[in-house]
């Protein structure tokens, strides 16, 4: 469940709680309990299931959608949709004098002005969705398999790199043709996850899969090798190229000024990385052992240089 999503819709939240209290309570204060024999039990078993799905729905919604204008429509085309199947199924066990007979004779007013909106929340998200589907198609190399992405960057997981790689050897076998791998790792996350949560660690992995994705090209692909660890495989790849790519996302991730939370200072990530070329003569196990001794290396080198400072802290001037 996104915390982080819940978290960027509070006010969302705060409305919806606000109108679902107002309405019980106004229905409890203006109106009268039925007697029990009166009670249409199917009809509330119905009316109820009803409201509480589209309580889920918006519930749904607020978790798993970023604040924003197509989040809003969404919001208020199902609260009105709620609404009305609260007050249907309050009068179901309310009774309510004739002066105060309103209180039940709008109630098909919200699901109707509702459903437009959220027909028109869905037609944006049409849009919303060609956008996604676009920059997903960087990730998306052969077919479809979300069980095999990482929950926390959204890219592809080991598992699903080492089919890929399998795959990728018995191509380049059969064709005589290269691949290139980077390997990348984050450097003192440890320490960034000390200082300011592992929450706002996840966040900046988060961060830092989508620059690796806009610095690589259509057909290759990225995944997250292991904790601060990401491989990305570039078919039909020299060392030479793969090592430009890897500059470039070394260079996109140093530029990344994140803010912990509400902090103004910026804190510099750094990542180290290598590269290898290969035709096919290994196995992946051997491959992936290789790529991660060379790591090693490189960030045992970058140690003794003293380059490996993570965190720069350069206070935001406005
Ligand atoms: N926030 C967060 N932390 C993770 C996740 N997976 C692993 N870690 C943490 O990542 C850290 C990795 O630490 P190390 O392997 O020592 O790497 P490092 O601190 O970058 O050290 P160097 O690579 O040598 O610079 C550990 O603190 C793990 O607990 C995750 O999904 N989210």
């Amino acid at each position: 469940m996104s915390h982080y999503f819940f978290t960027s819709n509070k006010y969302l939240v705060a409305i919806l709680l606000f109108t679902l209290v107002t309405i019980c309570s106004t229905a409890i204060t203006i109106g009268e309990f039925k007697a029990i024999n009166s009670i249409a039990w199917v009809d509330i078993i119905g009316e109820g299931g009803m409201m509480l799905m589209i309580f889920t729905w918006i519930v749904f919604t607020l978790i798993s959608r970023p604040a924003g204008r197509v989040t809003t429509w969404l919001f208020t085309g199902l609260l009105l949709t709620e609404i009305s199947m609260l007050l249907d199924f309050l009068d179901e066990f309310i009774h309510y004098a004739a002066h105060n007979s309103w209180f039940t004779t709008v109630e098909s007013f919200p699901a109707a002005i509702g459903m437009v909106l959220m027909t028109f929340a869905l037609y944006q998200l049409h849009f919303e969705q060609q956008t996604i589907n676009t920059q997903l198609k960087r990730t998306e190399r052969y077919y479809r398999e979300h069980s095999l992405t990482d929950f926390v960057t959204q890219l592809y997981s080991a598992q699903y790199m080492k089919q890929q790689l399998k795959y990728e050897l018995n191509h380049v076998k059969a064709h005589h043709s290269t691949f290139s791998l980077i390997m990348l790792d984050v450097r003192k996350f440890n320490d960034f996850n000390q200082r300011f949560g592992y929450a706002q660690g996840d966040f900046l992995l988060g961060e830092i899969a989508k620059l690796l994705l806009m610095n690589i090209r259509d057909g290759d692909l990225a995944c997250r090798y292991a904790s601060d660890r990401f491989i990305v495989l570039l078919p039909n790849t020299t060392a030479n190229v793969a090592r430009v790519i890897s500059g470039h996302i070394e260079q996109a991730v140093a530029h990344l000024a994140y803010k912990s939370g509400d902090s103004s200072t910026a804190i510099y990530p750094k990542i180290s990385s290598c590269v290898n070329q290969y035709q096919g003569q290994q196995s992946y196990q051997e491959i992936l052992a290789q790529l991660n001794h060379k790591m090693s290396v490189v960030k045992y080198e970058s140690t003794a240089a003293r380059s490996d400072v993570t965190c720069t802290n350069v206070p935001v001037t406005n």
